[in-house]
């Protein structure tokens, strides 16, 4: 744990702050106003955290591009729920996966704390909101929610087309890497492509080819959004949006994505290429079903587009940042490679979608990678919008912006045992199969989130990763490029972002 100052506080085991007030800690005053309708926390004091300097708070402590590792070293000092300011602002972070289900689950107040902060991108680019990711947790969001979820974890897996054409999506892949054998391959560069193809596929129902419309719409909108999405752009932009309009940097950029936001509005609501079975032909016919039961439905096209633009911070981001460090971790362990084909011969025919349940090491390899990759290190911002709330005697001023310390947690030695190594071993069972849902390094991961706003794509994530691995270690081994110092396998040296990335790296295919 490092520090034995640190008590236990309560029977979730929460590290609480070890100092008072005249250690160096802000501990934030609630501020006297009338709390709000949650509770009346009036003389309530917040957790505690950095004191920052009058007005900018932590802003020139806190390094934007790499919030989770300096939420990291915070917690070490102030434990695991603590708060800082930035320009009068409040932000907790929370660095324990007991304390982030009870505040975003089972507290009494959960709900509240699972609204989403305000900001630029869902006034201005998300039409006020009107989709599933930057939402209020109210009746609209929770329907959408469902009906997404359903689509991606029931519907795309009973309509069998979807998986098998992502099999042969994966198995085209197969044949162009095998004229590739020895040469230097940019496989980020591949995974990325591989990716908005099957979002695409997802979204249309139809195969998309890279040189389609769906396929450029969707490559054009990631850059400007991508861009637009650093926490400095986001940050500047939500306090001062009238910057869209003045001639510079901000500006062009929100031009651009407004026009990447026209074209995918075009091709993918307007376009020709969709099929009865897509995502945005599902959300339409909802539409339908909704007026035919009598009454107007609310899911205008801005919602379908809405949920449409939800997917490239959402899965299609994370999926791709996740393929990219899955191979730089094969190419680190041969050994892993080694294990993940000898798995693979106790299968007699092709890999087939179900067979993860027969391949524990595979599937350990998949959770391993989620947890030591965890792409949205600090998840997405959780805010309580309504009103002050209490939550383990703390009073969490209204607008709090929450942060999951996802990362934090995943690389905890508290919660996982050498958490810097690869090692999917530590979820195999002592009998050889993948350990239960209650072994405690399950219950420690949290990549996806936890509670009401937890993420709509968990299996079909690990699905789709699941048949990349097989399919790809089942035809070739990875190899460093000689020509090219690899970079280290350390999540701490990857990208930097709201989704992280490994560094670029070429590597070499060679026959399994
Ligand atoms: C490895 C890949 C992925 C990771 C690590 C990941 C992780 C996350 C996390 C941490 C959240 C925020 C949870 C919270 O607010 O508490 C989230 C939300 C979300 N994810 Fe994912 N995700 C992944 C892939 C996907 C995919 C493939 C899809 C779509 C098929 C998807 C759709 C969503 C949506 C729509 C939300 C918003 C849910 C809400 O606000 O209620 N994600 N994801």
């Amino acid at each position: 744990m490092g520090s034995t100052e640190k008590t236990k506080l309560n029977d979730v085991g929460l590290v609480k702050c070890p100092f008072n007030n005249n250690g160096g800690i802000e501990q934030h005053q609630a501020n006297g106003t009338p709390a709000g309708k949650l509770t009346t926390a009036g003389n309530m004091t917040s957790p505690p955290g950095p004191r920052g300097v009058p007005v900018f708070g932590q802003a020139f402590n806190l390094d934007m591009d790499h919030m989770h590792l300096t939420f990291m070293e915070w917690q070490k000092r102030f434990g695991d729920m603590f708060m800082f300011k930035i320009l009068g602002k409040h932000f907790m972070v929370v660095s324990h996966p007991d304390i982030l289900r009870k505040l975003f689950a089972t507290c009494e107040h959960a709900n509240a704390f699972n609204d989403r902060a305000h900001s630029f991108m869902n006034k201005y680019v998300i039409h006020n909101s009107k989709d599933i990711l930057f939402r209020n947790m109210d009746d609209k969001q929770q329907f959408l929610k469902n009906a997404a979820t359903n689509f991606f974890e029931n519907q795309l897996v009973e309509e069998k087309w979807f998986y098998s054409a992502v099999t042969d999506e994966i198995r085209l892949l197969v044949s162009e890497i095998e004229c590739l054998i020895d040469r230097e391959v940019d496989i980020i560069g591949i995974m990325d492509k591989l990716v908005i193809k099957i979002m695409g596929l997802v979204l249309t129902g139809n195969r998309i080819t890279e040189s389609s419309r769906e396929f450029d719409s969707l490559a054009g909108f990631i850059v400007p959004a991508n861009e637009l999405a650093t926490v400095k752009n986001a940050s500047v932009l939500t306090k001062l949006p009238m910057l869209r309009k003045v001639p510079g940097k901000l500006k062009n950029l929100y031009d651009a994505l407004e026009a990447k936001k026209n074209d995918l509005r075009e091709v993918f609501l307007n376009g020709t290429g969709q099929c009865e079975r897509g995502l945005v032909f599902m959300l339409r016919n909802l539409r339908v079903t909704m007026g035919m039961e009598g009454g107007e439905s609310w899911i205008d096209d801005d919602f379908i587009m809405g949920v449409v633009m939800d997917l490239i911070p959402a899965a299609i981001l994370p999926l791709q940042n996740i393929l990219s460090v899955l191979f730089l971790v094969l190419v680190h362990h041969p050994e892993v490679q080694n294990k993940i084909r000898g798995e693979l011969t106790s299968l007699n025919a092709d890999v087939r979608i179900d067979d993860i349940m027969k391949l524990p090491y595979i599937d350990a390899c998949i959770l391993e990678l989620k947890r030591f990759h965890t792409p949205l290190p600090v998840s997405a911002r959780h805010c309580n919008r309504s009103g002050d709330a209490m939550f383990e005697n703390y009073n969490i001023p209204k607008n709090t912006e929450i942060f999951s310390n996802l990362f934090g947690i995943h690389h905890d030695e508290r919660f996982f045992n050498d958490p810097w190594s690869y090692k999917p071993e530590r979820f195999i069972a002592e009998d050889g199969s993948r350990v239960g849902p209650e072994h405690p390094v399950m219950k420690n991961m949290v990549v996806m989130g936890v509670g009401p706003r937890r993420c709509v794509g968990s299996t079909f994530s690990e699905k789709v990763m699941f048949l990349v691995v097989t399919i790809l270690m089942k035809n070739f081994r990875l190899c460093s490029n000689r020509q090219q110092e690899l970079p280290p396998c350390d999540p701490r040296k990857f990208t930097s972002g709201i989704v992280t990335k490994a560094p670029d790296f070429k590597c070499v295919f060679q026959p399994a």
